[in-house]
């Protein structure tokens, strides 16, 4: 008696990646269905849009394999769910990243729930991530590919998400992927990958979030007072910039850096150096925090984490604290750690969960009555 197949969808993008993981689950024996989402309107005034190219490039790979494709509508519940939440962050002077919200609430929310409509028994992304079961709870770990590896971008998924998930390329480098399509005759196989904001993708920054955001134009300031000039709107900025300040020379003659913003008096504080001590930092506050595990880990612990996607692992310590406000504390002086951003913590190659970085601090912990402006709280 032959076993029912498993049914599993695809979300396709029109990449390389996701044409790939199609292929490889079909190749294994799965009933693969290609799903394709549109999650913002990007049709500019000539009616041009990618979205639209992606879909036609979905089509023609899921042609190629055989395989059905639909195409679904998410924009209402990615703007709801992830767009506002991305302009209340750059309201508040952080720098968000929508990534990680679009997979928990997108990707692995909607997108699953549509897909288990259609009578999937799993769905599968081309992300770099791998997965691991062991008696019933999962794991996630690293992409194979160190320059790749999106499981940063991953941490927020709970085990019911995750049980439900399939990598397909996870285990493979993107040269071995892009191998793969070639040799398949995959009409993506040598298609560049997508860059920019998550579904947004590439634009103008400024002139994107003016379209949402009233920029106020105010004064620049060394932490000292001095006053250096000024800027567009504190939201265009974030921490360690050092583009588009529009002063140099002076003092020193180094380059100068974003290292903090007074929310309230709308300021902008530059110092001069990369090295500058006012851009590092001895420890964070994390909230929003999220475990992968069934149970949290037994704190405080050692691990390392990222501050960043793109950044090397970085030993950490982690202590618990009764209001959900996760302190963690550096081994040593990280640089631009940078509040709405995710810190990411792992153990080896097993990505442990992570949370939303709320303020840094130098020093032992956080001292409230000798805030400084990158102390500031969060209101
Ligand atoms: N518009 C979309 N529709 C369906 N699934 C998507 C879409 N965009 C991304 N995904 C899924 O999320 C995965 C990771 O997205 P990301 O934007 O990081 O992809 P990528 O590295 O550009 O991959 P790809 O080469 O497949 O586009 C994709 O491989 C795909 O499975």
């Amino acid at each position: 008696m032959s076993r029912k197949k498993e049914r599993v969808v695809v979300g396709m993008s029109g990449g390389v990646d996701s044409s790939v993981a199609a292929l490889l689950l079909k190749e294994q024996g799965y009933e693969v269905i290609g799903l394709f989402m549109k999650n913002w309107d990007d049709s500019d005034e000539t009616g041009h849009c990618t979205a639209a190219e992606d879909f036609e490039d979905v089509r023609r790979v899921a042609s190629h394999l055989g395989i059905p494709y639909y195409s679904v509508n998410f924009e209402k519940e990615y703007s709801e769910r992830v767009f506002s939440h991305f302009l209340e962050e750059y309201r508040r002077g952080r720098t968000p990243n929508p990534d990680i919200l679009c997979n928990r609430e997108i990707k692995f929310g909607e997108f699953l729930n549509k897909a288990l409509q259609l009578g999937a028994d799993r769905i599968a992304t081309g992300h770099y991530a791998r997965l691991a079961e062991e008696g019933g709870e999962y794991r996630l770990l690293r992409g194979a590919d160190p320059d790749k590896d999106q499981s940063y971008f991953l941490y927020a998924l709970n085990q019911e998400q995750l049980s439900k998930a399939i990598f397909p390329i996870g285990h493979l480098r993107k040269r071995e992927v892009r191998e793969i399509a070639e040799k398949a005759g995959l009409p993506t196989a040598k298609k560049k990958d997508s860059t920019g904001i998550c579904f947004i993708g590439e634009r103008n920054f400024k002139e994107f979030l003016s379209q949402y955001l009233p920029a106020q134009p105010g004064e620049m300031r060394t932490l000292s007072g001095e006053y250096k000039g000024r800027h567009d709107g504190l939201m265009y900025y974030t921490l360690g910039q050092r583009r588009g300040l529009g002063i140099g020379g002076s003092g020193t003659g180094e380059p100068w850096f974003v290292v903090g913003k007074d929310l309230e008096r709308n300021i902008l504080y530059v110092e001069q150096g990369r090295d500058h001590p006012a851009l590092y930092s001895d420890g964070l506050i994390a909230t929003d925090v999220h475990w992968i595990g069934k149970r949290p880990p037994e704190s405080p612990f050692t691990c390392t984490a990222k501050f960043r996607y793109r950044q090397k692992d970085q030993e950490v310590t982690v202590f618990p604290s009764a209001d959900r406000r996760w302190l963690v504390r550096f081994a040593k002086p990280q640089w631009a750690v940078t509040p709405g951003q995710s810190v990411v913590f792992y153990d080896g190659e097993v990505c442990l969960g992570g949370g939303i970085i709320d303020q840094t601090f130098k020093g032992e912990k956080p001292e409230p009555a000798k805030t400084t402006p990158l102390l500031q709280e969060s209101k």
